[in-house]
C-alpha cells in the first residue's frame, strides 16, 4: 500500500516571521503519518527552523527544493546534500519545472542529483514537467516519460522503491487552473507503466506519484481519488497554514 504523500512547496516565498507563524499554526493539526504523510519544501535558508520543528512535530517532514550533486567543495551559492541530510532533511525536490526553466537544469544534471540525494539517505522527489504543446503531440517519449527514464538512469531497484515522482504540467502551475482528474490520471498511469518497464510491476507499484499544479482545498479530494495518484504538491495553496491544514486533512472533509 502506498501512503498518501502531500508536500507543500513554498518556493521562494515567506519571511522568517511568516515561517514561524505557519509552523505554529499547523502544530497539532496534521494527520497521522500512517494515514497521510506531510512535508514542507522550504527554501534552504529556513531549513534549520523547519528541521528543528519537525523533530518535535513528527507528523511533518522537511524537504528541500533543490540541492547540488556534490557533497562539498568550491561551488559558491550551492546547497550541499550532505549538509541537508545532516540537518535532518528527509526529502529533496529535484528538477522542478522552475529549476529547468530559469536555471537551465537538464535531465543529466538531475540524474546526478538523484544519485547524490540517495547517497545521503534522503528521498528524491523527481519532478517531471509537461508543456501543453508536448501533451498535444502525444509523443510519449517527450511527454512525461523521457524525464523519468533519464532521471532514473543507473538507479538500483532498492533505491527506486523509495523515490517519489512528481507530475507537474507547467501549464497548470500557478495558473489557478488544475489539470482535470482524468488528465492527471492519464499522465500518472503513463509514468507508472514506464516504471513497470524499468523495474517490474512489484517495484513500480511501490513508487509514489504525486501531482502538482494549482492544487487547493477544493480540488484535492478529486485528484487524490485517481488510481495512480498517491499525493499532491501544492505551491501557492501551501503558503497559508489554514488552507494547507485543509488540504492535508482531505480525508476528513
Ligand atoms: O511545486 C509546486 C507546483 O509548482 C505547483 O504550484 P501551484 O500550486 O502554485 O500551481
Amino acid at each position: 500500500m502506498r501512503t498518501p504523500f502531500i508536500v507543500g512547496n513554498w518556493k521562494m516565498n515567506l519571511t522568517l516571521h511568516e515561517v514561524e507563524e505557519f509552523l505554529d499554526a499547523v502544530k497539532g493539526n496534521l494527520p497521522d503519518p500512517k494515514d497521510v504523510e506531510c512535508a514542507i519544501a522550504a527554501s534552504s535558508i529556513y531549513m534549520d527552523v523547519l528541521t528543528r520543528f519537525c523533530k518535535e512535530e513528527t507528523n511533518l517532514k522537511a524537504a528541500a527544493q533543490n540541492c547540488f550533486y556534490k557533497d562539498s567543495g568550491a561551488y559558491t551559492g550551492e546547497v550541499s546534500p550532505m549538509a541537508l541530510a545532516d540537518m535532518g532533511v528527509n526529502y529533496v525536490m529535484l528538477g522542478h519545472s522552475e529549476r529547468r526553466k530559469y536555471f537551465g537544469e537538464t535531465n543529466k544534471m538531475i540524474n546526478k542529483k538523484v544519485k547524490a540525494v540517495l547517497a545521503n539517505n534522503m528521498v528524491p522527489i523527481i519532478c517531471c514537467d509537461e508543456t501543453m504543446a508536448k501533451r498535444k503531440t502525444y509523443d510519449e517519449m517527450n511527454w512525461v516519460v523521457n524525464p523519468v527514464i533519464e532521471a532514473l538512469k543507473g538507479i538500483s531497484e532498492d533505491d527506486a522503491k523509495k523515490i517519489v515522482i512528481g507530475y507537474e504540467p507547467s501549464w497548470a502551475i500557478g495558473t489557478g487552473k488544475s489539470a482535470s482528474g482524468a488528465e492527471i490520471q492519464e499522465a500518472c498511469f503513463l509514468i507508472r507503466e514506464t516504471l513497470k518497464d524499468l523495474y517490474g510491476d512489484d517495484i513500480a507499484n511501490q513508487i509514489r506519484i504525486v501531482y502538482g499544479g494549482s492544487v487547493n482545498a477544493r480540488n484535492v479530494s478529486e485528484i487524490m481519488s485517481q488510481d495512480d495518484v498517491d499525493g499532491v504538491l501544492p505551491g501557492k495553496s501551501s503558503l497559508k497554514a489554514k488552507e494547507f491544514i485543509k488540504i492535508v486533512n482531505y480525508q476528513n472533509n
